[in-house]
């Protein structure tokens, strides 16, 4: 098993003419859940993007599992769900599915795995345009797992959901690191930095810090990720 899920060596991504990757350099190292934080426009999807191999590189390279990023092995290594929940409405959560294994070709009885896999057995056969938004991601969510990918890429999966429903779908990231899946999840809600093993802090297209929540706010003397971050801002 490789050290690294994701080693980015000097990475630079300009768009619309501006450098919103600043050369970063990081090692996002294997298992657990990795958060990917910082303020809207700090470039998380963007770097998100590159390790996903979606992304046009300026200068640099993005290693994912011991590959160069995009390489066509990774398709079935790395899952990724989107911001936006990217399921049909019209289909059940169950049809939702065995449409994406048909397309990843993953077998049709992974899709039973992954929807026991988010807890949505009892909805298996409900149209995904009547799900709440909770729901929803977590098809979105069993979208991504399925195959059992290495890597899990996950974009603000918790954006404008309720606590209980944020609470869930974190348990939910920790079972599957469990499961020895290397999990990284984009957030701008500080107060969701508490739940990672890891947090890679952006700024203005830069790495602001990469660390444990604990060092974190111990090395920045404060309480709460949210102080630790202005600290870091602060002194940066
Ligand atoms: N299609 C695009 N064309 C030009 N610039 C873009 C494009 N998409 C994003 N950007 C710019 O790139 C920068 C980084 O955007 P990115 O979406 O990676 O940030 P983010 O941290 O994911 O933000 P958010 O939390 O709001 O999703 C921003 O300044 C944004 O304006």
């Amino acid at each position: 098993m490789q050290a690294y899920a994701v080693t980015a060596d000097g990475l630079s991504v300009v768009r619309g003419g501006v450098e919103v990757l600043r050369g970063i350099s990081v090692e996002i190292a294997t298992g657990g859940v990795t958060g990917l934080l910082g303020p809207s426009g700090s470039g998380k999807t963007t770097l998100l993007r590159c390790i996903l191999g979606l992304q046009r590189i300026a200068r640099g390279t993005v290693c994912v599992l011991g590959r160069p990023n995009g390489d066509p092995a990774l398709r079935t290594e790395v899952g990724y769900a989107t911001q936006e929940a990217s399921v049909y409405d019209d289909l059940t959560v169950a049809q939702n599915l065995r449409y994406f294994a048909a397309l990843l070709g993953t077998p049709a009885a992974d899709v039973v795995r992954v929807i026991e896999a988010v807890q949505l057995g009892g909805y298996a056969d409900r149209l995904a345009g009547r799900l709440s938004g909770g729901q929803r991601s977590r098809v979105s969510l069993a979208v991504a797992m399925l195959g059992t990918p290495r890597l899990l890429v996950l974009d603000e999966p918790t954006v404008g959901l309720d606590p209980l429903l944020r609470e869930d779908l974190w348990t939910l990231f920790h079972r599957v690191a469990a499961d020895g899946v290397s999990v990284l999840v984009s957030s701008h809600v500080m107060d969701e930095a508490d739940r990672c093993d890891r947090l890679l802090l952006l700024r203005e297209g830069a790495v602001l810090a990469h660390d444990t929540p604990a060092a974190l706010k111990d090395r920045t003397g404060t309480g709460s990720m949210e102080a630790a971050f202005l600290t870091l801002v602060r002194s940066g």
